[in-house]
């Protein structure tokens, strides 16, 4: 396959509001292979999961050392290279990465009213996360770096990522900006002006989206909460009912015993 043609596809999910380069593919695995994936992270002894405090996290092949080194020479477990690696690379998005493809993937399980704090990944990887959802949607918020002048974070971007979906983040957006998922159980105020990949959702998400919005307004037009010549703004409170499971893939850059690695992938 020429190359020109997979950089052409891949250019067709970039996320066009936000800064540097990120992109969202729906369905980006099929129902099927969402069902199989969960069957293989949930059938897995207690011991399998690190439980952190707002969250729980598996890690393939392994945690890495004191330093950030990957440890083995392992390739992920082929459950994981297949389909999600294979396809990413029909993408060519690990064509310029230390190892020509993701060596590391967590696994983090959040029950609704779980998350993750604003952070950034940092200097161990390659800037670039690949991150499969599964199971339910959730928001990713993304903040500057920076402060406000009271000292509270300013929220720039919101990404909604919907179960089957995988979302490509790299260059500024890795570098120049903090994500974090929220501890709550409502994700709200979900809209056309709201989201940042709302034109890359499904026909299906966005659909349902708006039929609520128009069903939040008649509620509060009915109750008098919105008076009838006011336009209604607000987007959708989406309640989170199931637990959200995400795989992140990257390329971890320091990795002991290379070559071994490169033979084996
Ligand atoms: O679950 C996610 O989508 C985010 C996870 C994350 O930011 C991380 O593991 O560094
Ligand atoms: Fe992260």
């Amino acid at each position: 396959m020429p190359e020109i043609f997979e950089v052409e596809t891949l250019e067709s999910y970039r996320i066009k509001s936000l800064p540097g380069s990120a992109f969202y593919i729906p369905d980006f695995i099929s129902a099927h292979e969402e069902q199989f994936l969960l069957e293989k992270i949930i059938n897995v002894p207690d011991s399998r999961w690190t439980a952190l405090s707002h969250r729980r996290l598996q890690t393939y092949p392994t945690q890495l050392l004191k330093g950030s080194i990957l440890p083995t020479a392992d390739a992920l477990p082929t459950w994981l290279a297949i389909p999600c690696v294979s396809r990413m690379k029909q993408f060519g998005i690990w064509n310029d990465s230390p190892h020509l493809t993701a060596n590391h993937c967590l696994i983090n399980r959040y029950e609704p009213g779980e998350g993750i704090m604003p952070h950034e990944d940092g200097d161990v990887y390659y800037p670039m996360v690949a991150t499969v959802s599964l199971n339910d949607a959730i928001v990713l918020d993304i903040y500057r770096k920076e402060l406000n002048a009271g000292g509270e974070r300013v929220l720039a971007h919101r990404i909604y990522q919907e179960p089957r979906s995988l979302l490509i983040t790299t260059d500024l957006i890795y570098t120049d900006y903090l994500h974090g998922i929220q501890e709550i159980t409502i994700d709200k105020n979900i809209g056309p002006s709201t989201i940042s990949n709302w034109k890359n959702l499904t026909f299906d998400t966005q659909q349902r989206v708006l039929h609520q919005i128009g069903q939040q307004q008649q509620e509060e037009r009915q109750t008098g909460i919105l008076p009838d010549d006011r336009m209604y703004v607000k987007g959708a409170d989406i309640p989170r009912t199931k637990d959200r499971i995400s795989l992140t893939f990257r390329d971890v850059k320091k990795v002991r015993n290379f070559s071994a690695f490169m033979r084996k992938s």
